[in-house]
């Protein structure tokens, strides 16, 4: 059989890099695009030196890509610039995984509330499956529009998710999470410069991060009552990785000594969850799609903690939009996925 033909649209970016790393050793497809509206007729090792010699197509135009009769194509480009590609690109054959936020929230009016922008697009949003695929699978398979999750939102959601599901707690939750800065994109800004993460440490878009609402509006799809998450993120001196601590209140009558068995029970068939028996750290996912996380019960304080871990750029985009493709062409879920984490 001849490999699918992938293309992958804004490679100057970090999510974009990511994914032609990912894909370059993916047994069942080949690169046949990288676009760059500001680099193209550059090779893509020139703007990412460690791909020398072993990428050296040139970037291409969005433009040119129509001539490639392309099987699939993922998005690494930011939100409000994906939905005018997915509006234009609707009608062609390809499926089309959006690493963006642009299509992974209930209707354009929540949309535009949290990311102060008119949506283009809102059949897009009806017509995406949220790319989750632990929680989603089946809604996934199948779809020509995968939006797949935010990295903080990933991180934070399978932290709860079997507690959610399992009506298991009460619907004001914190989740306090910390980010490497790859988070925030390849472009210099002043809250990512050296000096001013480098040593450091703060919080940020205290109450109002848009992540807030993709960690809420999912969650409720899987539980009875609507959750109100308390989220805050913060910026971690590091280049990549997400730690996210989750505290929940048990509600009444609920059996808290059956924690573990349920996050066992929920995720036991999951290759990229990896439930620990002490808090994950960052360097133990490094480089891979897993999740890891550890849970506990704090009978001092009537609190569920649950602890996850992340590499923003592989779960949190780019491993997470691969194993999204590998469902849809029904692939074996893992296929191009299996790393061991670079430690130290
Ligand atoms: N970084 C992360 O950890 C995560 C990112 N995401 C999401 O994935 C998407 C890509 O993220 P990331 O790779 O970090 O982003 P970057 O900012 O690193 O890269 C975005 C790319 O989009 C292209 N682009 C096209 N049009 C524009 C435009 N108008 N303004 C700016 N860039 C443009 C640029 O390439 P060029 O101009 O050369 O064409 C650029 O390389 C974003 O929507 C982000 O929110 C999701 C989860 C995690
Ligand atoms: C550290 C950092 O800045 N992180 C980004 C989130 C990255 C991400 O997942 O963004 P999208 O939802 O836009 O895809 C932020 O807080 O805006």
């Amino acid at each position: 059989m001849s490999k699918k033909k992938v293309g992958i649209i804004g490679a100057t970016g970090y999510t974009g890099s990511e994914l032609v790393r990912i894909l370059l050793h993916h047994p069942e497809v080949e690169i046949a695009a990288i676009t760059s509206e500001s680099r193209k007729g550059d090779r893509f090792s020139d703007v990412h030196p460690f791909f020398r010699g072993l990428v050296e197509m040139q970037l291409v135009s969005i433009k040119d890509i129509e001539s490639l009769d392309l099987d699939v194509v993922f998005l690494a480009l930011p939100h409000g610039v994906s939905m005018d590609f997915v509006k234009d690109h609707a009608e062609k054959p390809y499926p089309i995984i959006d690493l963006s936020g642009d299509f992974r929230l209930d209707s354009a009016g929540t949309y535009e509330a949290w990311y102060n922008k008119d949506h283009v697009y809102p059949k897009g949003i009806e017509d995406a499956a949220y790319g989750i695929p632990e929680l989603f699978r089946e809604e996934i398979k199948g779809k020509k529009l995968v939006a797949n999750p935010g990295c903080y939102p990933t991180s934070a959601i399978l932290g709860l998710a079997p507690l959610v599901e399992h009506n298991m707690v009460e619907p004001n939750i914190i989740v306090d999470s910390k980010s490497g800065t790859t988070g925030a994109g390849v472009k210099a800004k002043a809250a990512t410069h050296f000096p001013n993460v480098n040593d450091n440490f703060k919080a940020y878009s205290v109450k109002t991060h848009r992540h807030t609402i993709e960690i809420e509006g999912t969650l409720n799809k899987k539980g009875e009552e609507d959750l109100t998450i308390q989220f805050t993120p913060h910026l971690l001196p590091v280049d990549r990785g997400i730690v996210s601590t989750i505290y929940a209140k048990p509600k009444e009558g609920v059996d808290t000594g059956r924690i573990n068995e349920v996050f066992r029970d929920y995720y036991k068939d999951e290759p990229f969850i990896r439930l620990t028996d002490q808090p994950p750290a960052i360097k133990e996912v490094r480089g891979t799609n897993f999740c890891d996380i550890y849970c506990t019960y704090d009978e001092r304080t009537n609190n569920f903690i649950t602890i996850s871990a992340i590499d923003n750029l592989v779960k949190g985009a780019a491993g997470q939009a691969v194993q999204n493709m590998n469902l849809l062409f029904d692939w074996d879920e893992t296929a191009g996925l299996g790393r061991v984490p670079m430690n130290p």
